[in-house]
């Protein structure tokens, strides 16, 4: 029989949360049970929050309870990779239905622990609220520069544009789910496609390399790589040219693409939720970092360029340039059309 929370309330549920992510770390003093954690840093700090909605960012269907925490946590850290900052502290809001079951909560927070193992990160805290609406995950997390931030607008005329890992496999995976596809892929196939949606990873390492070699912009891909591309064309001033036949698209993913007749570029462009990064480099350096995230087993893909002319973003594909628009997820816009699939 499941455990429904008002059984155990709010303050037991904290206990048996505390004893899943508990691990040791010099840098906190005072951790979860005082009325706020106090760490010690010795860098500049990082600050960032992202939340997951259920029925907007995840269902029963679409995700586990534990790839749920785990992918939570990822999305938050995502944005510390971008930023090229070491990850170091979680804060965790969670706004539950009264009748969940504990099993559940309990199981978001093993996805969690693990992904603070992985990355070395501490969850010092948080806040547990009941709600009459959908349950919500909340993550903040803290991190510490070792270098200067990379941030999205110092990309200029004739650097090089990348992207990290490979793209729009997590929106493939939707698609096949929600088209009610998901059988028609073959098993490699559709547990890739599955992998990449509900277990994206930070990019720490190709991060740390580009701290260190130096990036002039740099940007994650949580709305796709057109949204997140505009993203540092507008904050750098630049144009960007992104070649279509460069874009690592996974073979899964062409593969269930050309079932349906999809294109598998548009889930690259327009889906999201992918967590890598997206950015530039000095083309003199564009050698040796590709040469380090090849020593890192990092897959780092030169995708295009950078030239000058209006802010924007330009497609250039079998010889022909189109402009392409900052689309992408768009929470707002999603709610109105009353989504459940996306683009
Ligand atoms: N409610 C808010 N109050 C203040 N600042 C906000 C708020 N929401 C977002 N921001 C700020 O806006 C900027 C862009 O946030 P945004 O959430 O779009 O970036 P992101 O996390 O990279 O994208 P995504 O949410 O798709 O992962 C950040 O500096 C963020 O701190
Ligand atoms: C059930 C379900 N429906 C749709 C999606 C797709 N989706 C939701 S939010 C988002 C962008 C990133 O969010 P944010 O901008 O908040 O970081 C995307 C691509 C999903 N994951 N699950
Ligand atoms: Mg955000
Ligand atoms: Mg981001
Ligand atoms: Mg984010």
């Amino acid at each position: 029989m499941a455990v429904r929370l008002h059984e155990i309330g709010e303050f037991g549920l904290i206990a048996r949360l505390k004893e899943i992510v508990w691990r040791t770390d010099a840098r906190v003093m005072v951790g979860i049970g005082d009325d706020a954690a106090v760490v010690t840093y010795e860098r500049p700090v990082v600050m960032t929050t992202d939340a997951l909605v259920q029925g907007i960012h995840f269902t029963r269907d679409t995700m586990t309870p534990e790839t749920t925490g785990a992918k939570a946590v990822v999305a938050t850290l995502s944005d510390l990779a971008a930023m090229g900052a070491v990850a170091r502290h979680l804060l965790v809001t969670l706004a539950l239905p009264p009748d969940t079951d504990v099993e559940e909560i309990l199981a978001m927070y093993r996805g969690m622990a693990d992904v603070c193992e992985t990355y070395d990160v501490t969850l010092i805290g948080g806040d547990v609220v009941s709600t009459g609406g959908p349950l919500v995950i909340s993550v903040t997390a803290t991190g510490e520069l070792l270098d200067k931030p990379l941030l999205r607008s110092g990309a200029k005329p004739g650097d090089i544009l990348f992207v990290t890992g490979d793209l729009g496999g997590s929106a493939g995976f939707l698609h096949a789910l929600f088209a009610d596809r998901l059988t028609m892929l073959m098993p490699l196939d559709l547990a890739l496609l599955r992998e990449r949606h509900q277990r994206p990873t930070p990019q720490f390492a190709a991060a740390q390399i580009l701290a260190e070699e130096g990036c002039t912009s740099l940007n994650d891909v949580s709305d796709g790589l057109a949204s997140e591309a505009h993203e540092i064309a507008e904050a750098s001033g630049v144009h960007l040219v992104i070649e279509a036949d460069r874009i690592p698209i996974p073979p899964a993913l062409r593969a269930y693409a050309r079932m349906g007749r999809e294109s598998p570029l548009d889930f690259a462009l327009y889906g999201g939720e992918d967590y890598q990064l997206v950015g530039t480099v000095d083309v003199r350096r564009a050698g040796r970092v590709l040469a380090r995230m090849q020593a890192s087993g990092v897959r780092f893909t030169i995708i295009g360029r950078v030239t000058d002319g209006a802010p924007g973003v330009e497609l250039l594909s079998q010889g022909i340039y189109q402009t392409i628009e900052k689309r992408g997820y768009n929470h707002f816009e999603a709610a109105l059309r009353g989504d459940k699939e996306i683009r």
